[in-house]
């Protein structure tokens, strides 16, 4: 039987506590301080170099800080004595981003591997493998050989063995961005499904923003091995703070073209047109508001550019909208009596 994750639902299932970590003369972690609580799915973003793989390397235990705890179910890993630590390893579940499947065993026994590793008897542990299977939507593939399945179908294959030991953390490591689109897609699904059957911790690094916005529910951004910003995925893809934040969702969130940017100023002409930034959430973004904004308040509003993604299943609009200087406060208003979340004025310009 393939059980929930049964920890005490107080004590985080992750815990870094200050933790620091350098290389020669690279800061990989710096003062690094966040936990995740059961259940979770916490996505971790940064450019290159920001220590995301440290992070989990830390996590994994396979690297240890120079100072500073990391904490599984409230456990510090690092001074734990052996016979402590191999058990408290198994409660984490690696997902690699090329599978790291062994070629020359079957599917079953890939699956079945960590569960030789634990001692468990050949007919529970290969029982317990084709239950997996079956979780992640290959019943009928027990007996191929890796080579005979698709990227999907290996991911999938990773994720039943990294679910093999009943793990209370699932450390998912760029576990989509060697496949498709549409292959991302169903991963995403079975790894949400995953979560909400086994109430099972899932924390994921990713460069792929999509992955964060449809999977994660909390996110935060490393730079430089620390926290620069850390919240709800829908407030920190909506309201990015930092310079690196916007640069990470650039390709994800639509952008006035350079035409109008390079005339925008900051005090109106006559005849100008106030350039106003629209952010809406959930089901204000079905509304014809531009037609509302005609019908109601005798405002002609334009559509310069925008938008709509998904945060789960919540819609995010996001647009420019360009309407006359003089009913630029009256825009605001009439936008924010119909439930949109925030309006910016980003500029005029002389269209
Ligand atoms: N084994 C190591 N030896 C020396 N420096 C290292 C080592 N591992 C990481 N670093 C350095 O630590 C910093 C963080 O690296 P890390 O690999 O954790 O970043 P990352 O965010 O995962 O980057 P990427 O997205 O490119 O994988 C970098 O400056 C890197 O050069």
């Amino acid at each position: 039987m393939i059980l929930p994750s049964e920890n005490t639902p107080d004590v985080p299932v992750v815990e870094f506590d200050d933790v620091c970590r350098n290389f020669d003369n690279h800061i990989a972690l710096s003062h690094l301080s966040f936990s995740v609580k059961k259940g979770e799915i916490l996505g971790i973003i940064g450019h290159s170099g920001a220590g995301k793989t440290t992070l989990l390397r830390c996590l994994a235990g396979l690297e240890q800080p120079d100072t500073g705890k990391v904490k599984i179910e409230g456990k510090d890993i690092a001074n734990l004595p052996r016979k402590e630590l191999l058990p408290l390893r198994q409660k984490i579940g690696l997902v690699f981003q090329h599978f790291n499947l062994i070629s020359n065993k079957t599917v079953l026994k890939n699956v079945a591997l960590p569960l030789k590793i634990s001692g468990m008897p050949k007919a529970k542990r290969y029982q317990k493998a084709q239950e997996l299977l079956n979780l992640v939507g290959l019943p009928d593939k027990a007996n191929n050989y890796p080579a005979q399945l698709s990227g999907g179908q290996k991911q999938r294959v990773g994720i039943a063995r990294a679910l093999a030991a009943d793990p209370a953390l699932l450390l998912c490591d760029e576990a989509t961005s060697a496949l498709d689109p549409e292959t991302t897609r169903s991963i995403i699904e079975l790894l949400l499904q995953i979560n909400k059957e086994l109430k099972l911790t899932i924390i994921l690094i990713t460069h792929e923003m999509s992955v964060i916005r449809l999977l994660a529910d909390r996110v935060i951004v490393l730079q430089k091995g620390q926290i620069i910003e850390e919240g709800a995925v829908a407030h920190i893809f909506s309201h990015p703070k930092t310079e690196t934040t916007k640069q990470l969702l650039t390709e994800e969130q639509p952008s006035l073209p350079a035409s109008i940017t390079n005339l925008l100023h900051d005090e109106p002409a006559p005849n100008d047109y106030a350039i106003l930034h629209v952010i809406m959430f959930g089901n204000v973004v079905r509304k014809p508001l531009i037609a509302d904004l005609q019908k109601d308040f005798s405002i002609s509003a334009s559509l310069l550019e925008g938008s709509i993604s998904h945060i789960r299943e919540t819609p995010i609009g996001t647009s420019f909208l360009a309407v006359p200087a003089k009913d630029c406060d009256k825009t605001i208003h009439a936008l924010a009596s119909m439930g949109v979340e925030t309006v910016e004025r980003i500029g005029y310009v002389n269209l």
